[in-house]
């Protein structure tokens, strides 16, 4: 099916396709139209639900039950899929890719999709693996908005010897959106979304889980007062169980190695809290807090997040 596409603003690419249309997808899809970034959006999704979503909501022109089609005449094509289905949906993309065409994706883990991906494609095709540092707790084609890129960082892992226009193009892309663009090394990505972003999920899913199994008495309670830290928590815990599956699965060493220095840290503060040592914890906390400041005082200077400011942090 077709739809009104793009705005008259500078196209950066002929075709895009996406391939999976849920938060990522959709929302890289309404900030292509609302920036005029794309001659022609083509979107791939497997379930008949999803494609119908696509349609009456125009997230694409065209929607496709088969990767091959979405990506036929396709200038960049980009994976929107959770990390552990990459493969198969470029395996499945493979008989209609254009030669000369970019690959690029938005997994929250960059050394697996270059593993798994990177050997499938052909030469002449350019792969530049990207992850755009933004996101919500929600998931679907219904899920996207076209500012969500706005304000946020996009990080690029081009391998050794990347085409550099190609990388150029899909910086562009992500400039577009509204995003800061740094390039990265794989591995060194992987660590650091280890400690920002797949730890604290980790620990959001263990204390909502930990919460909700205590004595039914007591789970009444937790509801009951289920506000500010508690609630933060939830939110988080609440994001898409098969993506952060695969997350978890595809960053196996970099957050077993974080958890480990992150399970010290927790001791040591049990043992201060079981010793009655007032100073360490005062000291702990306070240095969290400086820590906290700075980072808001950063996101002011424009270096980094600033879009979720809390009162707290603006008192002396
Ligand atoms: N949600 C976030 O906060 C966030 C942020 C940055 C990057 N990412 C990454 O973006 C990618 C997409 O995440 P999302 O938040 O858009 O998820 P989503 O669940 O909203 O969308 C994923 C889409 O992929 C489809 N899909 C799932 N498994 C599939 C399979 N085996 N074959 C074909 N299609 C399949 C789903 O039907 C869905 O439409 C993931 O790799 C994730 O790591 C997510
Ligand atoms: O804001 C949220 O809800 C998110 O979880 C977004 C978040 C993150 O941890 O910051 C989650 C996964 C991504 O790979 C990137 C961003």
């Amino acid at each position: 099916m077709t739809a009104a596409s793009g705005t008259g603003a500078t196209e950066l690419f002929g075709k895009v396709a996406l391939l999976g249309v849920g938060l990522i997808g959709s929302s890289l899809a309404l900030a292509c139209r609302r920036h005029g970034l794309a001659g022609r959006l083509a979107g791939y999704a497997r379930s008949a639900e999803s494609r119908e979503v696509i349609e009456r909501l125009r997230l694409t022109d065209s929607v496709h039950a088969e990767p091959a089609e979405a990506v036929a005449d396709a200038d960049l094509v980009v994976l929107c899929v959770p990390v552990g289905a990459n493969a198969a949906v470029a395996e499945a993309m493979l008989p209609g890719l254009k030669p000369g065409a970019i690959v690029t994706d938005v997994g929250s883990v960059k050394q697996a999709v270059i593993r798994d991906v990177g050997p499938l494609l052909p030469e002449g095709v350019h792969f530049v693996p990207g992850h755009p540092i933004a996101g919500t707790e929600h998931s679907g084609p219904a899920a996207g908005f076209a500012d969500l890129f706005e304000e946020r960082y996009c990080v690029l892992t081009p391998p050794p010897g990347a085409d550099e226009a190609a990388v150029g193009r899909v910086a562009e892309l992500w400039r577009r959106c509204g995003s800061r663009v740094e390039t990265m090394e794989p591995a060194h990505h992987d660590k650091v979304l280890a400690m920002t972003s797949h730890l604290p999920h980790l620990i959001s899913y263990t204390i909502v889980g930990t919460a909700y199994d205590l004595a039914e008495s007591e789970r009444g309670e937790v509801i009951k007062f289920a506000a500010g830290g508690f609630r933060d928590f939830t939110r988080i815990a609440g994001s898409d169980p098969v993506m952060w599956r695969d997350i978890f699965l595809n960053n196996r060493e970099a957050v077993l190695e974080i958890l480990q220095r992150f399970g010290e840290d927790l001791s040591r503060l049990q043992r201060a809290i079981r010793w009655g040592e007032a100073e360490v914890l005062e000291d702990r906390f306070r240095r969290t807090r400086e820590i906290r400041r700075g980072v808001i005082q950063l996101g002011q200077a424009g270096t980094f997040d600033a879009r979720e400011p809390h009162k707290d942090d603006e008192a002396g």
